[in-house]
């Protein structure tokens, strides 16, 4: 699956196209579809290769999913005491957000059951919620003294949390709320920043008490779930790899429909508009819970800026995109407070200091994030994904505005997150 593709200079990004369905949205609708009582449909939902694997996770502890037409997922629900100990080792594939959500679902199941993922996710840091889960009374065992997978998880008997969380990490949050579901009493977590809220929304979605908070949310325990229809909005951080191609291509206007703009998610559009970048939001609306709007996007003159704070978790899988927007900006972008980036798929400052620099930007990484100066001319030339779709695809981006054409090394990647990117950049202009 490795691949590689090949992107020449575009003449400008246009159109009217949709994204599709959001990653961290699918992942909790299979979750809490499987553990409601009744159907759950799902529409929109993400056919990629991350969410196919918490849906084989949860087919093999005995949930029912129908795939009907149109891409539409049936769940058949089996409520929250229903699932089946499952007879073999689950693999996560690439994704983080199955293997830390699932280890705090399984953790509350009075079965045993063991994590494992491919050779990026066995190098990612799971403490972070093995620790708090433990201090729930889960057993789990994992290699590096229990921060690496595979993990072996002997669930049940949780007593709830009282959590501060030392990073603002939707999937550690999300860990303990779905342990917490199995816990008497009430589970508390709180966190440095407001990190993505959609375990929150979906949960009060299909019925929990859910209640959030200035600085954290609580839930409480042994909540009934309800099988509900939910509608997936395009995934924001598929479109921003649009965005970032339509503002820094001469020549460009775009609109991209249906995208998802909670605003735990949408720190990309508050940093693309404050570099000077047009973007405008368009037929505003809810969707199962979740804001949705059209966006139009048109090339602007983007200025570098600072980065920092509050809007880091707001656009945390954006930074790869927010990086070659700023080596086309005039002036200087410093990115900090970044430093999740680094315990990613891959090294993700690293990486993108590499490829940008590869051909010609002037970045410079720090601990926390990076210097990038902007301006300078970008060559063509051979960049490696590092099996990272994340930056597989902003380099795809880069290309647009390089001198010559670009060749992307192993780029099967995009399929965890965005199997059909190349056929829709290729379809507006690159
Ligand atoms: O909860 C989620 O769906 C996600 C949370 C984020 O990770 P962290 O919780 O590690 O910040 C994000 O990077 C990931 O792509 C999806
Ligand atoms: C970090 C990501 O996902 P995950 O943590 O689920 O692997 C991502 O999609 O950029």
């Amino acid at each position: 699956m490795i691949q590689k593709q090949t992107i020449s200079p575009s003449r400008g990004v246009k159109g009217d196209m949709t994204v599709p369905g959001d990653k961290s949205i699918s992942h909790r609708s299979i979750m809490l579809g499987s553990l409601a009582e009744g159907v759950t449909e799902v529409h929109g939902f993400l056919h990629g290769e991350d969410n196919h694997a918490t849906l084989g996770a949860f087919r093999a502890m005995g949930v029912l999913v129908d795939e009907l037409p149109g891409g539409v997922l049936r769940i058949h629900g089996r409520g929250l005491h229903g699932l089946a100990e499952p007879g073999d080792v689950l693999d996560c594939g690439n994704s983080g957000t199955t293997i830390r959500l699932m280890t705090g679902l399984l953790s509350g199941q009075n079965f045993f059951s063991v994590l494992t993922g491919d050779r990026y996710l066995r190098k990612r840091p799971m403490k972070r919620v093995v620790g708090p889960l433990a201090a729930m009374g889960a057993r789990i065992w994992g290699r590096g003294g229990g921060d690496l997978a595979p993990l072996a998880i002997q669930g049940g008997g949780l007593a709830p949390a009282d959590y501060d969380s030392p990073i603002a990490s939707a999937q550690v949050k999300s860990a303990l709320l779905l342990a917490g579901l199995y816990a008497e009493g009430v589970t508390t977590v709180r966190e440095p920043h407001l990190s993505r809220d959609h375990s929150e929304r979906m949960l009060g979605y299909f019925g929990a008490d859910v209640r959030p908070f200035p600085g954290g949310v609580s839930l409480v325990g042994h909540p009934r779930l309800t099988g509900r229809e939910v509608h997936v909005p395009g995934d924001i951080s598929s479109a921003a790899f649009f965005m970032v191609a339509a503002l820094i291509t001469p020549g460009s206007e775009l609109l991209i429909r249906n995208v998802g703009v909670n605003p735990t998610r949408s720190g990309i559009i508050d940093i693309l508009q404050e570099m000077g970048g047009s973007l405008q939001l368009l037929n505003e609306r809810e969707l199962s819970g979740e804001p949705v709007a059209d966006i139009l996007v048109k090339s602007s003159d983007l200025k570098g800026i600072e980065i920092g704070g509050s809007v880091v978790p707001r656009a945390i899988d954006e930074f790869p995109v927010v990086s070659v927007a700023a080596a086309f900006a005039e002036g200087t972008t410093i990115i900090s407070d970044a430093r999740e980036l680094r315990v990613k798929e891959t090294d993700r400052i690293a990486a993108m200091t590499s490829a940008l620099g590869g051909l010609g930007a002037r970045v410079e990484a720090r601990d926390d994030g990076m210097v990038i100066h902007g301006g300078q001319a970008l060559s063509g030339g051979t960049v490696s994904s590092r099996g990272d779709h994340r930056i597989a695809m902003s380099m795809a981006v880069a290309a647009l505005r390089a001198t010559g054409s670009v060749t992307i090394e192993d780029t099967g990647c995009t399929a965890t997150s965005f199997p059909d990117f190349w056929e829709l950049i290729e379809r507006v202009g690159a």
